[in-house]
């Protein structure tokens, strides 16, 4: 019911008034006259001000009323309070203030007001019998800083708190409503006895405490229409401030000197808040500085009517209190206050009003709701919509790379020497287009998230034959841009090859380059073709869809070279629309690029070629792919294609070579170009595999963080992946050989071209490799460190990888996952690492009994700085194994150290390729335990 309102208020100043009281008798038996007269009702001078001070003070002040001696507290209600206090009655705040030095009658006169205030406010009651009055009464006192409640018996300090409609309020502060006027009366005498009162040795009832009495009363018409009219409310206080004090005067001392000092803090805030306000309203009003200013905010400068009556002794001891009572009283009489009517609107009115409040409040839910809410879902939806088909496409990708991991398994354990030998016969047998459910066939997803870059190996079914034959006249087979899976092969033909001869038959190519990566269709007959349905296996590459944009403009790029490259092979075959197909091998090739086992290498200036023609380098025939010349090159096998790319067109040629020219260069350089940002975005987009894990991990979850955990896996899976479509190349290499020894000399070189490609991707510059690989060495050995990796890894790694050409794939990929180990760690996994990596040493340290003599042991001792007879020495040299991580004969040795004391004699019989699986934190201890172990015993 209650709402805070007002009518307009004026700005009015504080009525202050100054009492001068009689002599108490121990003033008169010291005969402590002083010199105060008081010249007229408004002002009081001091006599004889002190004519020999050098120093001249101001000796007469003036104020709204001046009372003195002879003034009973009547006159001073009547002349000096009661306006003030009974503009309660009419709904305007008010408070009576009594201010002054210790004994100098605050109580005395305060007392006197309430009482008569009291009496007029009935009278007024009792006067308006049209209105009905509410009368509340409550009482503070403030002690100490402690506010308390007078009406309770509870002497618990209560708190003030902030309303944003009252001001400050006391909390559970008890509100008595009043029943008539002894009532009041009687809680008055409550309030009287529960104050806190001391005797000092100038009052024997000194009050240690401010007092504010609080009478609220609101009133209505009581016979009208009382739904729809107001009411009034306000609030009159009665402070009754405790006496400043000098603790020499009072004589105070212990609990009397603290109660003064705190008396006198708050009075001087009181002060301080005065004086502010007495200069306006533009400077800061430290009323937050004492409770008592806090609580009478209002009172002082705010919705209220203040009067203040400044209290003081006439004795000449108290003259110097005296005069700073009366710059008080001056300084308050400039503070002005805004009193307003306190209108209390019925209930009708407060629905009304309440309903206008509704509808304009949803007036402007409504105006932001269609403009920063509505976008803001309509992004989140978007967002989340891009999100779930991120996920789907993962899981999608996921589920392909698991098929075609099986199927690589499938054709390395099938493909056995038979099965080689008639993989072999049928080489050059062109695959036709995957069937869609082929690929989604079967499921062994175990749906690892965070996946960047996959290679993938899968089944094909069999071609017709004359899509065979074209595209083996090609030397490209097809691709599948439906899911983003490439296919080619790399025809080689040499000078003395006839490509309508090649169309026709299905024999001839005997040696082939393939890129890195992709598995040479053998040629199937076709009476065994259905047989071999299964068993034709290619290992293709699979991008990611974060590749599709790149693909995309490739494919862009690449009807570049479609376009340009007909135009040179049709005028001699043009049914074999060799650009389109070349067109396609140049994509796949790109594509290439963009797989992982690439390794992120920087491409190499393609358009340099280290011969430009074949006079320059008779090995470059024309007509063909030049192998020797790719042999000798660093070749990657994108750098490879581009070279034939570039040799093409001049080969075959029949005079628009001039007119194709500036189109292929332009083609050239864009083939360049992209190929570059597709390596610099592929680096981008593992960033980008690496911050998805990142946000798995932020979301906090357990799950999260376990998903991310398979995800690494499976990062490390794609290094697995790398050697072992090597090896299978190497498999069908070395069976083609074995099937058709006259042209072992282009296996060779295809084998040549092979390692070349393994040596291109190792590094770019073979003669910087030793170098680079003890930095990368040096690296590693701290990654370790940080990782918390396992000692036994570390130990066979270090072993195996000496620094070969061939060991930089390995290095770098071991280098990019323990950093990204070491990222995770940085999340908080390192102890979960640090604890596997403590049972291992509890491990090697059981070994050391068992795996060195008596002597080896105590020469390691010596060696490694352990007293031979010290406790636990076993312990602190499985302790220091791969401890020091700068220095490199220290590594070797704990390398040497731990091989002995594992088993592992000979590390060469390790196969690389089986590094990648063994370093990852486990969940499971004992697993990764055992496994080190079964590792270790081969
Ligand atoms: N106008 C007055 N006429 C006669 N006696 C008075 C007058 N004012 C005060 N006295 C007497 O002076 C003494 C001190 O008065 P009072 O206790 O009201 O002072 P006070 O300012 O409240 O002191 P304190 O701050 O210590 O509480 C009392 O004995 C009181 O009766």
């Amino acid at each position: 019911m209650r709402n805070g309102g007002g009518e307009g208020g004026e700005e009015e100043r504080i009525f202050v008034s100054v009492r001068v009281r009689p002599l108490i008798s121990q003033e008169i038996e010291k005969n402590d006259h002083s010199k105060w007269e008081i010249i007229n009702n408004n002002t009081i001078i001091l006599k004889n001000n002190a004519p020999d001070r050098s120093v001249v003070l101001p000796c007469a002040y003036t104020f709204d009323r001046v009372f003195g001696p002879n003034s009973d507290t009547r006159q001073v209600y009547e002349e000096g309070a009661k306006e003030v206090a009974l503009s309660v009655v009419n709904g305007i705040n008010s408070s009576i203030f009594a201010y002054g030095q210790t004994s100098s009658g605050k109580t005395y006169t305060m007392n006197g007001i309430t009482v008569y205030t009291v009496e007029d406010i009935y009278e007024y009651i009792q006067k308006h019998e049209e209105r009905e009055f509410i009368l509340k009464f409550s009482a503070i006192e403030i002690y100490n800083e402690g506010v308390s409640d007078l009406l309770s018996s509870d002497n618990t300090p209560l708190r003030l708190l902030d309303d944003p409609e009252r001001g400050t309020v006391v909390e559970k502060l008890t509100e008595v409503r009043l029943r008539d006027k002894c009532h009041l009366e009687d809680l008055l005498a409550i309030c009287e006895d529960q104050r806190q009162i001391g005797e000092t040795s100038l009052n024997e009832a000194s009050s240690r405490s401010h007092q504010i009495l609080r009478l609220t009363i609101e009133s209505s018409a009581r016979h009208h229409d009382r739904d729809s009219s107001s009411s009034l409310a306000a609030t009159v206080n009665f402070v009754d401030l405790a006496g400043s004090e000098r603790a020499s005067q009072t004589l105070s001392a212990g609990t009397k000197l603290k109660e003064g000092s705190h008396i006198n803090r708050s009075l001087l805030t009181l002060g301080t808040v005065i004086r502010k306000l007495s200069k306006g309203r533009n400077t800061h009003v430290p009323y937050r500085d004492s409770k008592l200013t806090r609580i009478l905010q209002n009172s002082l400068g705010g919705n209220a009517r203040t009067a203040i009556i400044c209290t003081m002794s006439p004795a000449r001891i108290h003259d110097e209190q005296s005069r700073n009572t009366l710059l008080f009283a001056s300084c308050a009489k400039e503070v002005t206050t805004n009193a307003n009517v306190n209108v209390i609107m019925s209930d009708k009115a407060l629905v009304k009003h309440l309903q206008r409040e509704l509808v304009r409040l949803e007036d402007e839910l409504h105006y932001l709701g269609s403009t920063h809410t509505t976008t803001h879902l309509d992004e989140l939806k978007e967002k989340d919509t891009k999100i779930i088909k991120m996920e789907k496409e993962i899981r999608e990708l996921i589920q392909q790379r698991n098929l075609a991991q099986s199927r690589l398994h499938n054709l390395l354990s099938s493909v056995g020497d038979d099965q080689a030998l008639r993989l072999t016969e049928e080489y050059g047998r062109l695959m036709p287009k995957p069937n869609a459910h082929n690929l989604y066939e079967d499921d062994h997803s175990s749906r690892h998230w965070g996946e960047s870059i996959q290679l993938s190996v899968g089944h094909q079914p069999v071609a017709s034959e004359d899509e065979s034959s074209i595209s083996q006249a090609s030397g490209i087979s097809y691709h599948s841009p439906e899911f983003g899976i490439s296919k080619c092969r790399f025809p080689y033909v040499n000078d003395s090859y006839d490509r309508n001869h090649l169309k026709s038959e299905n024999s001839v190519n005997s040696a082939r380059y393939f890129p890195r990566n992709t598995y040479q269709s053998p040629r199937i007959p076709q009476s065994q073709s259905g047989s071999l349905d299964d068993q034709c296996k290619e290992v293709r590459c699979i991008e990611i869809n974060d590749l599709k944009k790149k693909a995309d403009e490739s494919s862009l790029l690449l009807d570049d070279c479609d376009s340009l490259l007909p135009m040179t092979f049709e005028a001699k075959e043009p049914s074999l629309k060799a650009g389109n197909s070349f067109g396609l091998a140049l994509q796949n090739q790109v594509k290439m690029t963009q797989t992982s086992d690439n390794l992120m290498k920087p491409v190499p200036d393609v358009l340099t070629p280290r011969c430009a023609n074949s006079q320059e380098n008779p090995a470059c025939s024309t007509k063909s792919f030049c192998l020797e010349d790719i042999k000798h090159n660093n070749n990657t096998p994108t750098y490879s294609l581009l070279k034939d790319f570039q040799r093409r067109p001049e080969n075959v040629s029949t005079g628009n070579s001039s007119a194709s020219s500036g189109r292929e260069t332009e083609v050239r350089s864009r083939v360049s170009q992209k190929l570059e940002i597709s390596t610099r975005e592929e680096l981008k987009v593992e960033d980008v595999a690496i911050a998805s894990e990142d946000k798995l991990r932020a979301r906090g979850s357990k799950n999260a963080y376990a998903t991310s955990i398979p995800s690494i896996s499976n990062h490390v899976e794609q290094l697995e992946e790398v050697p072992q479509s090597q090896n299978q190349k190497q498999l069908v290499q070395n069976q083609e050989m074995h099937q058709n020894p006259n042209e072992n000399y282009k296996v060779e070189e295809a084998k040549n071209v092979a390692s070349n490609e393994t040596l291109s991707s190792s590094s770019e510059s073979p003669s910087q490799w030793p170098s680079e690989f003890k930095k990368q060495q040096r690296e590693i050995i701290e990654l370790w460190d940080t990782c918390n990796v396992s000692l036994i890894h570390r130990t066979y790694f270090f072993l195996l990888f000496k620094g070969e050409p061939t060991d930089s794939s390995y290095m770098e990929v071991e280098h990019r996952r323990l950093s990204f180990l070491k990222r995770i760690n940085e999340s908080g996994t390192v102890a979960s690492s640090l604890k596997n990596l403590q049972r291992e040493r509890a491990m090697l340290h059981r070994r050391i009994q068992k795996k060195l003599s008596s002597e080896e042991r105590n020469n390691l001792y010596i060696k490694w700085g352990i007293e031979v007879d010290s406790k636990k020495r076993k312990m602190r040299l499985a302790k220091l194994l791969w401890t020091d991580t700068k220095d490199i004969e220290y590594v070797k040795e704990s390398a040497s150290l731990v091989a002995k004391l594992i088993g592992l004699l000979e590390p060469e019989l390790v196969l690389k390729e089986t590094f990648g699986l063994s370093f990852m934190p486990r969940e499971c201890r004992r697993r990764s335990f055992r496994f080190n172990l079964m590792f270790s015993s081969r």
